[in-house]
């Protein structure tokens, strides 16, 4: 597991280049790494910043429900993301070292078009999303919005499926976690592909 500066370090360095994609667009978005699992412990962005300026102290470690520590290697001062508890929960059920939070526009279109969930099949970039092309049908769940990360959080678990690392948040954005930061962004960057193919083919 990282150190709480390293994982600071990293969260600020996977944020500007995920703003470069415009994907925290303003200061939306917020990103999380795993730093002990018992007990649980996250670093997650702080709130409110600008995602693409980041400092390496701009995180917040927080606990299994998403509030602050009483010791913050960073310093005091900063409030962690305002979806640390989504963060959180989703760390615990998934054993996820990182989880991504991302304002992308074709998880939520695609939210729009299929609110039960997004079935995508036979397409090649399933293997990248950590699944097989083969797979008969890959589901990738959606819940409605809501400001209280409980709710949040007890409709992902209600979802949840170990195969299926991402959650699309209706009229939001999506969630997407992995062993490590990399992991995520890879399934990230494959995931914003799929759906923005069957967004377009559905047309
Ligand atoms: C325009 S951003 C609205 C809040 C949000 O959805 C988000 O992802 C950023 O929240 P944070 O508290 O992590 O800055
Ligand atoms: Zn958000």
């Amino acid at each position: 597991m990282p150190d709480a500066l390293a994982a600071g370090a990293a969260l600020a360095a996977e944020s500007a280049r995920y703003t470069g994609m415009g994907w925290m667009r303003g200061t939306s978005g917020n990103l999380s790494v795993t730093l002990s699992r018992d007990p649980l412990r996250l670093a997650v962005t702080a709130s409110g910043l600008d995602k693409g300026e980041l400092a390496p102290t701009d995180f917040v470690v927080v606990d299994g429900a998403g509030e602050p520590v009483d010791e913050q290697p960073g310093g005091p001062g900063l409030r962690p993301s305002a979806e640390a508890g989504l963060h959180a929960r989703i760390a615990a059920v998934s054993g996820a070292g990182a989880v991504v939070h991302l304002h992308m526009l074709a998880p939520v279109v695609a939210a729009e078009l299929w609110p039960c969930g997004i079935v995508l099949r036979d397409l090649e970039m399933l293997k990248g999303f950590g699944r097989s092309a083969e797979d008969d049908e890959v589901r990738i769940p959606v819940v409605p919005n809501s400001q209280d990360m409980r709710v949040l959080g007890d409709a992902f678990e209600r979802g949840f499926d170990p195969a299926t690392p991402a959650l699309v948040v209706a009229r939001h954005g999506v969630y997407v976690w992995g062993d490590d930061l990399m992991t995520a962004r890879h399934r990230a960057e494959c995931l914003e592909w799929l759906l923005r193919f069957a967004t377009e083919v559905a047309r």
